[in-house]
């Protein structure tokens, strides 16, 4: 498919660059709708429709409708909350109980969140000096939360990213923007990023990223002589940039090897950078640490500097040659990519094409790499689940058939990993939503602007929503699995949920599964030496300590 295929309401490229070329037009695509459910017909999905059965049981207020009514609502200071002080809120309590030190910081998924809900219940909230939050973990009341997020959904604010754009001008994409400006930038880029049509020609690029990555492990691998294949976290997060760009810009970009560009790598480490030191600059205040110019602000700053200097050279190089390529009047696109279609719709600047565009290629990296590096973990230790894949892989795809959108519908058991590798390990540990009205969640008065995190991570181990829910068993998402019926779809949200869930989704689903579709007709992954790994949130969920994992050559 040409460019010219692409292309919406026929933007001119020069108006993207400046210059005068040959105008861009759409593909017609109909439908509408997110990517609410799973992906596999037999899977258990996210209904929409009334509450569905409640496991959960240990709710000391009633949380669904009646609750609504907000005269028979309790007060806000009526919900159970740690020992606070006039200002200060928590604080001291926080610190006393040792959950401020940098090491327990990382771990408060677990030592804050999951067992204040053992001590308060399914809802409690938290103040710390500016920051103020209630935190749930029913799903009934999530499904509340999100009924009731309105019409343009708002998470919490994260300052220090969005100062960054301020100061230096640049423009705010999806992640940040809010109110109108994020619907308009949404609506534009949930085409090319949620909608199946859209997302199943990319599945013909991702393959190929999938063989040269299973070709680039076995190399590693006889490299590492039998031991562990050495950095692969380092190597995964090369595999989700290139997967990316492939999506962004229908161009391999060469990453799948031992010497990429240093620009990539200095992308790769900017955006571990920022995540690392997001947690730092929200206490007591992003402004606070801007104007002390701390060394986490500092630190943070440089990298969204390089993650716009290295994204910005990128782009410019692909629409350059984008360019050259229309006044040479060649048709040489087959495929189509989401820079030429979001270009092509003539409703977004060069500025804001720049920052989603970058925006993308920041969430991409850490989010999937993380995903699939805990899925090789949990399969590392289940070899009959392994055979179990490789049994479906093969009967699905074969041996050595490029695999297409049609094949994955049929991955079940592939999806269900995916399924429970995200319950267990949700890259993003809580969702938050800040309410735009007045609002009774769980019987309980909560002012608008308040922000409620529904507990992600709390949810997914909750044994009265998942039973056993430290073992991995993806067996529970199949149909046939004993138990489906009982998960409230609400209980296991990796992807948040409406119309301001993840826009990745759909990409990181296909990413996931054609990787380890790939791995599991050719591999067979161990560790080197079993041993349990915990996770820290920095603030995506990550190993604690580095994985040593060894691919087996199943010839
Ligand atoms: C396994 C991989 C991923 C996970 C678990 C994940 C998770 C999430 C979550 C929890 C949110 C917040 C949703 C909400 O507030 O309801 C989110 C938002 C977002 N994600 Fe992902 N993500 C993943 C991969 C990706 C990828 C590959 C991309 C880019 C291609 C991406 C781009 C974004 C963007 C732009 C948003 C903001 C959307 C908006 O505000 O409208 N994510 N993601």
């Amino acid at each position: 498919m040409s460019l010219s295929a692409m292309a919406g309401s026929r933007q001119k490229l020069s108006s993207v660059l400046g210059r005068a070329v040959s105008p861009w037009r759409a593909e017609g695509v109909s439908g509408r709708g997110l990517a609410l459910g799973g992906s596999g017909g037999h899977l258990v999905r996210p209904r929409t429709g009334p509450s569905v059965v409640q496991t959960y049981s240990t709710a000391t207020v009633s949380s669904t409708s009646p609750a609504e009514d907000h005269s028979q609502a309790r007060p806000f200071s009526d919900i159970p909350s740690p020992p606070s002080v006039p200002f200060f809120g928590n604080l001291f309590h926080l610190w006393r109980e040792g959950l401020l030190s940098k090491d327990k910081i990382k771990k408060n998924h677990i030592l804050m969140f999951s067992n204040m809900f053992n001590q308060y219940g399914p809802i409690f909230r938290w103040k710390m000096l500016n920051v103020e939050m209630v935190c749930i973990k029913d799903p009934v009341a999530v499904q509340e939360l999100f009924k009731k997020e309105g019409k343009y959904p708002a998470r919490i604010d994260i300052k220090p990213w969005r100062r960054y754009r301020e100061i230096s001008g640049k423009a705010t994409g999806v992640f940040l923007s809010d109110g109108k400006e994020w619907q308009k930038t949404r609506t534009i880029m949930a085409r090319p990023m949620l909608r199946p049509k859209h997302v199943s020609t990319y599945v013909r690029n991702l393959d190929m990223v999938s063989s040269d990555m299973s070709e680039r492990l076995r190399v590693l691998q006889a490299r590492a002589d039998g031991i562990e294949v050495p950095d692969i976290s380092d190597e995964l997060f090369k595999w989700a940039l290139e997967s990316i760009c492939t999506i962004l810009f229908n161009e391999r970009m060469g990453y799948l090897q031992d010497n990429i560009p240093q620009n990539a790598q200095d992308f790769i480490q900017a955006m571990h950078t920022i995540f690392l030191t997001t947690n730092a600059l929200l206490v007591p205040d992003a402004d606070v640490h801007r104007f002390l110019r701390t060394k986490p602000w500092r630190q943070s700053m440089e990298a969204w500097d390089t993650v716009f200097r290295v994204g910005e050279q990128v782009m410019d190089r692909q629409l350059q040659e984008a360019l050259e390529r229309e006044e040479r009047g060649e048709e040489d696109e087959d495929q189509p990519n989401f820079l030429a279609f979001i270009s092509s719709t003539g409703r977004l600047s060069k500025d804001e094409i720049y920052s989603n565009t970058i925006e993308l290629m920041g969430a991409a990296i850490d989010t999937t790499s993380t995903t699939l590096l805990w899925t090789l973990y949990e399969l590392s230790r289940r070899p009959e689940l392994q055979d179990r894949l490789h049994q479906e892989v093969t009967q699905v795809i074969g041996q050595d058939k490029v695999m297409t959108w049609d094949d994955l519908k049929d991955l079940h058991l592939l999806k269900a990993v995916i399924k429970e590798s995200l319950r267990m390990y949700p890259v993003a540990p809580a969702i938050s939503r800040v309410l735009q009205e007045d609002t009774v969640i769980m019987g309980y008065k909560l002012p608008a602007k308040t922000c409620v995190a529904a507990q992600v991570y709390a949810m997914g181990r909750d044994p009265h929503l998942f039973p056993d829910p430290d073992q991995f068993k993806p067996e529970r998402w199949l149909r046939t699995g004993e138990a489906h019926d009982d998960i409230n779809p609400y209980s296991s949200l990796p992807f948040g949920f409406g119309p301001r869930s993840c826009i990745g989704r759909r990409v990181a689903e296909v990413e996931l599964q054609l990787f380890l579709a790939k791995m599991s007709q050719q591999f067979v992954v161990s560790q080197v030496e079993p041993e349990e790994v915990s996770s820290v949130a920095q603030p995506i969920l990550m190993p604690e300590t580095p994985l040593h994992l060894r691919f087996v050559d199943r010839k």
